[in-house]
């Protein structure tokens, strides 16, 4: 049973959430989670792109939400373990932007 996944601190999220808006991720309403839409040249580049997100969500064990329509990939990242958000989803974060501009 692994440990329990800490939340980001006030003092993490106060440092966090600004450089990720700066990075066009925006907060959940309702929910501590963020969102970010990917919009791609076609339904290849954006499943390039998922397929790339995939295989670092599998080994990193933790998942994106997603949902795909042709070339647009919309994302929430959230960690279920702890109700909110976690360093996890600020690291799947970076990757997915890394990955966005392959
Ligand atoms: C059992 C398994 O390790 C857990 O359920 C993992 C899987 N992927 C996950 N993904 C996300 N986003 N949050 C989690 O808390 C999470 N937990």
């Amino acid at each position: 049973m692994a440990s329990k996944i800490q939340g980001l601190s006030e003092e993490e999220r106060d440092h966090l959430l600004p450089l990720l808006r700066n990075a066009q991720w925006v907060e959940v309403v309702g929910r501590d989670a963020i969102y970010k839409e990917f919009i791609f040249k076609d339904f290849n580049q954006a499943f390039g792109f998922m397929s790339r997100v995939a295989l670092q969500a599998e080994k990193m064990d933790h998942h994106p939400e997603w949902f795909n329509v042709y070339n647009k990939v919309q994302i929430i990242l959230s960690t279920h373990d702890c109700g909110g958000l976690s360093q996890r989803d600020i690291t799947l974060a970076t990757f997915v932007d890394q990955a966005s501009v392959l």
